[in-house]
């Protein structure tokens, strides 16, 4: 259904255009209505209602009906229009306020905040009456000017909360430009506010017209129902007992603001769909079995990263001397307690690190082009087509009151993709190939379960053809069986089209089931890496060892995990040896915390950074660690024959 359709689906839109209506054929075809101009005065006074003058007559023989039919022409002019005005100043003053931050901000709100404490009427009417006799224009000039300031502060706090939001930042990092960004993600979702703002400003206007004719500020040679209330008042109308006169441009007035208020509930409810009634539920992704590429070279390569936090009381080492390598078509899973660096470790790698984090040191190429050496251009270029990212409760970047066709479009717009069969055909395969029902492009995200929004998330990712997808906890925020669903398909969709994954969990136990490879990180260092079967057959790190036994086994019985003692040490802090050194149950003392960390490697795949694989290390010094009471059985045998430090 069309944004329209559903519009006029409601009754409140019905009942609210259809007094607009009534109001606007009144002043258009008023000639054809009454056959009398409002201002002859070729009548008696205060004649009585009849069939040749339907209200009567004015004290000075005018007749109401027509002045009625003819009055609805300027207050409707005078509220549309000084409405239009006053929202257009929101919008833009607003806006500006919010988008260019700074001191545009700064001048904006003082301007904002000055408008708001004058009082409004009193400012009205000192400026009516220095432009009084210009006909309606100044009376709509002056409303227009009094009436921006509620508006413009409430669509800038508006659009400051929305440029926060997850899928302004996406569309950002997609490389939409401010234009787009304002236009096409903003304000669609400002829609019902700016209408609401129209409406009310409108009524605003009606209102204030009305007032100041009532008070004779405004041009009362002129016909509005303002200015019928004021000649009624000041002729005695109800002492004449001609109620009609008074009651007649008052209730024309509260039929127009009654329509305003109906009309702006009905756009509001467009604007967010969030609020009306009706939604598809979602239905049952389909699955499809696929076969899996053999990796080759590395497609990103990432050496000797490190990445800090700047901050007041020091740099937040957060990435230290990290070097991982994906092969194309890999899936690479990265586990690792909260705080060990995982996420900023996926933003720098992306370029995606806002300050104060910045890169220290270090290299990433993706497929042989320097990430880090990237402009900004350049990288919006390669963002999307090259690599995609889906992050942690990703769901939350699509924006809610733009079709989910659109957004899949989005990415493909923004790399020159414009015809609409191709892009249609290209959204169609996606959901295909995530298992969502094609139907659902044409749906909001509301309409759509969080796993299914995740799917559609990964849609997106996948819109391009990237080689390369990060993804940081992008099941988290979903129940355990979605979870499960949604890594399955993004483990067949790789194989399938051969994309490399790195994949960013707390969860090892899902890691090692899913993952070609696993990365252990602590600390901010990568502190094993190995084959995920290996990974879970022959854990090497003692780290891996305990981290393995805080998650329930994948089959067989249930037992009770215990977790890790201790804490992590503050990355803010200079760290000499092993991070793990206070908490590891087999470390040795003189060693583990006084040289500095290496990595070695067990075999060509398999690396860990644990002096009890040093092999200048006495074995007898490795055993006794290894079997200290309330260590964990090691098979140091195994191990300690293949070293071979970086
Ligand atoms: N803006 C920041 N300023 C200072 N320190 C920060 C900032 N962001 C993150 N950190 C610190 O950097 C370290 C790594 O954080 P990061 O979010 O990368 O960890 P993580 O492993 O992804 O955690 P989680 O799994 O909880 O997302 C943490 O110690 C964190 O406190």
């Amino acid at each position: 259904m069309s944004g329209v359709q559903r519009l006029f689906s409601q009754p409140r839109t019905i009942i609210g255009a259809g007094f607009l209506l009534i109001l606007l054929l009144m002043g258009l075809f008023a000639p054809l209505l009454t056959p009398y101009n409002p201002n002859s005065l070729e009548f008696d006074a205060f004649m009585p209602l009849s069939s040749k003058h339907l209200l009567g007559t004015t004290a000075i023989g005018q007749d109401i009906f027509a002045q009625l039919l003819y009055g609805a022409r300027l207050t409707l002019l005078v509220g549309s229009v000084a409405g239009l005005i006053a929202t257009a100043l929101s919008v833009a003053l607003g806006l500006s306020a919010a988008y260019l931050g700074g001191w545009v901000d700064e001048v904006i709100n003082a301007l904002i905040n000055v408008f708001l404490v004058l009082p409004g009427l009193p400012l009205v009417i000192i400026a009516s009456a220095f432009l009084r006799g210009g006909g309606v224009w100044p009376v709509i000039v002056v409303i227009s000017f009094t009436g921006w300031a509620w508006g413009a502060r409430v669509l800038r706090s508006q659009a400051l909360a929305l440029r926060e939001r997850d899928f302004v930042q996406a569309a950002v990092a997609s490389g939409e430009g401010p234009g787009r960004i304002i236009f096409m993600e903003i304000l669609p979702n400002m829609a019902g506010l700016i209408a609401a703002n129209f409406f009310g400003a409108a009524l605003y206007g009606v209102l204030s017209e009305a007032g100041l004719s009532f008070i004779g500020v405004g041009d009362v040679s002129l016909v509005t129902w303002g200015t019928m209330l004021y000649w009624a008042q000041a002729k005695g109308a109800l002492l004449q007992g001609a109620w009609w006169w008074v009651a007649m441009p008052g209730l024309g007035i509260a039929l127009l603001g009654t329509s305003f208020a109906l009309l702006n509930f009905a756009i509001d409810e467009l604007g967010n769909p969030r609020l009306s009634r009706g939604g598809k539920k979602m239905p049952r992704p389909a699955k499809t079995a696929f076969s899996t590429p053999a990796p080759s070279e590395a497609l990103l390569s990432i050496q000797h990263l490190d990445v800090g936090y700047v901050t007041r009381n020091g740099t937040v080492r957060a990435v230290r001397n990290v070097s991982l390598d994906v092969a194309p078509g890999e899936f690479l899973g990265l586990a690792g307690e909260s705080g060990c660096g995982k996420s900023t470790l996926a933003f720098a790698a992306t370029r995606l690190l806002d300050p104060p984090g910045a890169v220290l040191d270090g290299a990433v190429s993706l497929a042989g082009r320097d990430l880090l050496a990237l402009t900004p251009e350049q990288l919006r270029q390669v963002r999307w087509k090259e690599f995609s990212l889906v992050f942690q409760a990703s769901m939350n970047v699509l924006n809610p009151v733009l079709k989910i066709r659109e957004q899949v479009y989005d990415a493909m717009q923004a790399h020159g993709i414009t015809d609409k069969v191709k892009l249609d055909a290209r959204a169609r395969e996606l959901f295909r190939l995530v298992g969502i029902r094609e139907e659902y492009l044409d749906s909001y995200p509301h309409q759509l379960s969080g796993g299914m929004k995740q799917r559609v998330v990964i849609a997106i990712a996948l819109a391009l053809e990237p080689k390369l997808i990060v993804m940081d906890e992008p099941t988290t925020a979903l129940d355990v069986v979605v979870q499960r669903q949604i890594l399955q398909e993004i483990s067949e969709v790789r194989r399938r089209l051969g994309i490399s994954i790195v994949f960013i969990t707390h969860d090892l136990s899902l890691l090692v089931e899913m993952s070609d490879r696993v990365a252990i990180m602590y600390a901010g260092e990568i502190v094993e890496q190995a084959p995920a079967h290996e990974l879970y057959a022959q854990p090497a790190h003692p780290y891996t060892q305990q981290l393995m036994n805080a998650f329930p086994p994948m089959t067989g019985a249930r037992e009770r995990r215990s977790g890790i003692p201790g804490r992590p040490p503050a990355l803010s802090e200079t760290i000499t040896g092993c991070p793990f050194f206070a908490r590891c149950t087999k470390h040795m003392p003189g060693i583990c915390d006084v040289k500095p960390l290496q990595t070695f490697e067990l075999n060509a795949a398999h690396s860990v950074a644990c002096f009890l694989y040093d092999p200048t290390v006495s074995p007898a010094l490795k055993e006794s660690a290894a079997h200290r009471v309330g260590a964990e059985e090691v098979n140091l045998e195994s191990v300690v024959s293949l070293p071979h430090a970086n």
